[in-house]
């Protein structure tokens, strides 16, 4: 633990090395200030006493005191407020800092990841105000060393008037030390515990929120449903942190009265000594303040130390966050980074595919069962199958977001786990059926696959042309550069099918050897799914093209079909083959064929 507290400290300091001079610097010195103060309040009222008496009468100096603690109290109000500014700046800027490491993590650990609940939860933790999280416990280690200069002083002060004093101070520290830490390391445990169930009910606010969820939501009444599920979730979730806080405040009442217990035992003893010792009234008044003083201190430190125990929970989680691994695949090495063009012969010779078997994480079956084929460079596949036979985890497996569990899969000769994904990537592309709908512009929908060219207008109206987009965008008021969605400013929505020919022409946009679509035209009317097709065969007549398909229509366009079934292949061969077999391809092609006649 004290390890990842070193290591939160060396990222402040390499954040900003001036914010934790300052802080301790300042801080430190903020320390002395009570000192000074119950100094002058000494002689202020030994000043005032002498004065009331008659045994002096110069009230100068006693209006000199008066002007010092005023002068006192703005340099402290000038440095808490000081603090503060200074303080949210670094807050904000670890924020930044910290967000932009958590959203490298994101996008580097292996895909599979996002298969994991437990992946989200983690998620769900770090991202709640981790910069105030890492400053905290070098706040608190500051504030406990001022702490500890406030208490030598105390200390020093009370030995003179009575050693015992000393221990009736300091021995209050304990049981808040133990009751704190037990707290701190309990709230964590509920954090850590909750963070599911508070995931979901986050997720029905998502769902009463989106414009997508709130359709079905409304539609079907799940509103009281969902509304119920949520109030469950919250009210439980307050319920069992009040009732630690509450534990906890028992607790703290029983120390408050177990201080001021030995508050009164010293006072008797002060008075005491006080009149054995011949004391003036002004050392009275200073060891009844220096004695609250301390016991206040000793509390406040172990109170700090028990928090800093507690953030350290929090910090060690983040970094467990950030010690994730990073999919070595995907690790950009400059140096040994392919070339464009020999990322290319990656392709020239063709994927072959060995007794691939697939699983998912936390899943006991294999989604795929021993897969092998071969495309050949140029060749065009279809890959047909009932809902769940493995169609788009295939492909997943393909553009390297799975690794297999078992088997090879060769891209020319090189095994595609010696292949970093970047290069892997360079010269392939791949659109999901769940592709995503940025909500940026047309133009950025579409050059989104291949950033060189986001510029190079033309371009990216040929792909428009042929994926039919450029009807879509006469329509709309700034043409290309619309914004399309509803996240931004004047931004339009389009139908299911207009966002389908724009993630079509992100995926022709991109100069690739190898074109992976997967269902890309199951939202397309009949009539533009063929002129599609017939349109996509063109351009991609000198790549290698591979499809999932329901329509078969566009299936037989394909030199070669994979009927998938199961996780397996039960079929492969051209249409013409297939048809003539009268296997699953054939019966799936026959009770389509009425659509098309
Ligand atoms: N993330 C996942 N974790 C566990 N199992 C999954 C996951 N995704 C898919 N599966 C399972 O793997 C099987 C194959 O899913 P896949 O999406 O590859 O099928 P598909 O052939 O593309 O189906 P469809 O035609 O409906 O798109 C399904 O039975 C599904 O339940």
């Amino acid at each position: 633990m004290i390890l990842y507290l070193f290591r939160s400290f060396k990222m402040i300091y390499k954040i900003k090395k001036s914010w934790l001079f300052f802080t301790i610097f300042f801080r430190i010195a903020n320390g002395f200030i009570p000192l000074i103060e119950l100094w002058i309040l000494q002689i202020l009222i030994n000043k005032v006493t002498m004065y009331i008496t008659g045994n002096n009468d110069n009230l100068i100096i006693i209006v000199k005191l008066i002007v010092f603690q005023f002068f006192i109290i703005i340099v402290k109000s000038s440095l808490s407020n000081y603090f503060n500014v200074f303080d949210t700046k670094m807050e904000q800027m670890l924020d930044y800092y910290l967000g932009e490491i958590i959203m490298n993590k994101l996008i580097s650990v292996p895909y599979y990841y996002y298969e994991i609940p437990s992946f989200y939860n983690h998620q769900y933790r770090i991202l709640n105000n981790y910069g105030s999280r890492f400053l905290r416990p070098v706040k608190n280690l500051v504030e406990a060393v001022q702490n500890i200069i406030s208490i030598v002083s105390y200390i020093s002060f009370l030995y003179f008037i009575h050693w015992s004093l000393i221990f009736l101070g300091v021995v209050v520290a304990i049981p808040t030390l133990v009751i704190q830490y037990k707290y701190g390391n309990k709230k964590f445990a509920f954090h850590k515990d909750q963070s599911g169930k508070l995931r979901e009910a986050n997720y029905i606010i998502g769902l009463f929120g989106s414009k997508q969820s709130t359709k079905e939501i409304r539609l079907f009444k799940l509103r009281d449903k969902l509304l119920q599920r949520w109030k469950e979730i919250v009210l439980t979730n307050n319920k069992k942190y009040i009732r630690i806080l509450n534990k906890q405040n028992r607790l703290s009442v029983g120390i408050d009265a177990f201080s001021g217990l030995l508050y009164a035992l010293a006072l008797v003893l002060i008075v005491y000594v006080i009149k054995i010792k011949k004391l003036s009234v002004g050392n009275f008044v200073t060891t009844i303040q220096s004695l609250k003083e301390l016991q206040f201190s000793v509390n406040r430190i172990s109170f700090l130390v028990a928090l800093i125990l507690e953030s350290s929970l929090y910090i060690k989680d983040f970094f467990e966050f950030i010690d994730y691994e990073i999919d070595n695949k995907g690790t950009i090495n400059e140096k040994i980074q392919l070339s464009l063009d020999n990322s290319r012969s990656i392709f020239s010779k063709g994927i072959s595919v060995e007794n691939l078997y697939y699983k998912y994480p936390l899943s006991d079956t294999y989604t795929l069962n021993n897969i092998s084929f071969v495309i050949k460079p140029k060749e065009k596949v279809a890959i047909v199958g009932d809902n769940g036979s493995g169609k788009s985890t295939l492909i997943k497996i393909l553009v390297g977001l799975y690794q297999p569990t078992q088997g090879k899969i060769f891209f020319s000769e090189k095994e595609i786990r010696e292949i970093k994904d970047d290069d892997l990537r360079k010269n392939m592309t791949a659109i999901f059926q769940d592709f995503v709908k940025f909500a940026y512009s047309v133009k950025e929908n579409i050059a989104f696959s291949d950033l060189d060219n986001i510029t190079n207008e033309e371009k990216i109206k040929n792909v428009g042309l042929i994926s039919g987009v450029d009807k879509l965008v006469e329509k709309l008021p700034k043409g290309y550069d619309t914004n399309l969605g509803k996240i931004l400013p004047n931004s339009i929505d389009i139908s299911g099918g207009e966002w389908q020919k724009i993630a079509l022409s992100r995926a022709l946009f991109k100069n690739s050897n190898i074109i992976i679509l997967d269902e890309p035209t199951a939202s397309l009317d009949p009539k533009s799914e063929l002129s599609i097709f017939n349109q996509f065969m063109e351009i991609v007549k000198e790549k290698t093209a591979i499809f999932i398909s329901h329509r078969m229509a566009s299936a037989r366009m394909a030199d070669r079909i994979i009927v998938m079934k199961q996780g397996e292949i039960v079929e492969e061969g051209s249409h013409e083959y297939l048809m003539k077999k009268k296997g699953e391809y054939y019966n799936m092609y026959e009770s389509q064929a009425s659509w098309y006649q």
